[in-house]
């Protein structure tokens, strides 16, 4: 059994939206960042008028965003975590904190001194996201890191008392693996899409293998 938070992100229309809001997922991930992903908060505002996300909190993706373009979105749509996947800086944060009162996580990407990255960062958000690190993309790249690191970020996020979600090529094939080193969070894009859009037999398939044997305990 796994009592990991799930963030299903990168919904990009409103039958994506339907599908995510019916799951399991505690979070749904909006991309307001370049991407094939890349979503506009009034697009966003029209769907959410018509779907009964059932408690889910929104969570919305920026890349090296400026202040208005945070802005621009927090006044169409009601947020509940900022999730920064870039370079931003503690002043962007900072800045950001002063109209918005919700959670705020740091993307980082995985490699030797992602624990430093942490400790950088950790006077100034509510928790991280580890993704995989790919040259030239941010994000929403569906590969895996090597999960060996999992229980390093575990205990660190752990013992500083931040959130922590994993990311980067979960699907329905390794969701087990993941899940039974028992992160906080586990974040997923690809994994759940098919021809590009949000799949209800993919996320079917990944939270039976996720919850399998929650009627056991
Ligand atoms: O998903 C994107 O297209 C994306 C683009 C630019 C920055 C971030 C992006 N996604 C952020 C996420 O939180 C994804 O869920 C995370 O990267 C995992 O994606 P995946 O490996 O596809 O499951």
């Amino acid at each position: 059994m796994s009592n990991a938070l799930i963030k299903y992100c990168g919904v990009r229309s409103l039958e994506d939206l339907q599908i995510v809001s019916a799951s399991r997922a505690d979070f749904i991930g909006f991309i307001f960042a370049e991407s094939k992903r890349k979503v506009y908060p009034l697009q966003v505002k029209q769907w959410l008028e018509k779907v009964d996300l059932k408690g889910k909190r929104l969570v919305a993706v920026f890349v090296n965003p400026t202040l208005s373009e945070v802005e621009e979105v927090l006044s169409n749509l009601a947020i509940d975590v900022i999730q920064f996947h870039g370079n931003e800086l503690p002043e962007l944060i900072e800045k950001t904190k002063v109209a918005f009162t919700g959670s705020i996580w740091k993307a980082l990407h995985h490699h030797q001194e992602t624990l430093q990255e942490i400790d950088y960062y950790k006077d100034f958000v509510d928790g991280f996201v580890i993704d995989s690190r790919i040259d030239g993309q941010w994000g929403g790249t569906g590969v895996s890191f090597d999960w060996s690191a999992v229980p390093h970020y575990i205990n660190y996020t752990a013992s500083i008392k931040k959130a922590l979600l994993i990311a980067g090529g979960v699907n329905e094939n390794n969701i087990e693996q993941l899940a039974s080193i028992n992160p906080p969070g586990i974040d997923i894009s690809s994994g759940i899409e098919e021809n590009d859009r949000k799949s209800k037999i993919k996320i079917r398939l990944l939270e039976e293998r996720m919850f399998r044997n929650d009627k056991l305990s």
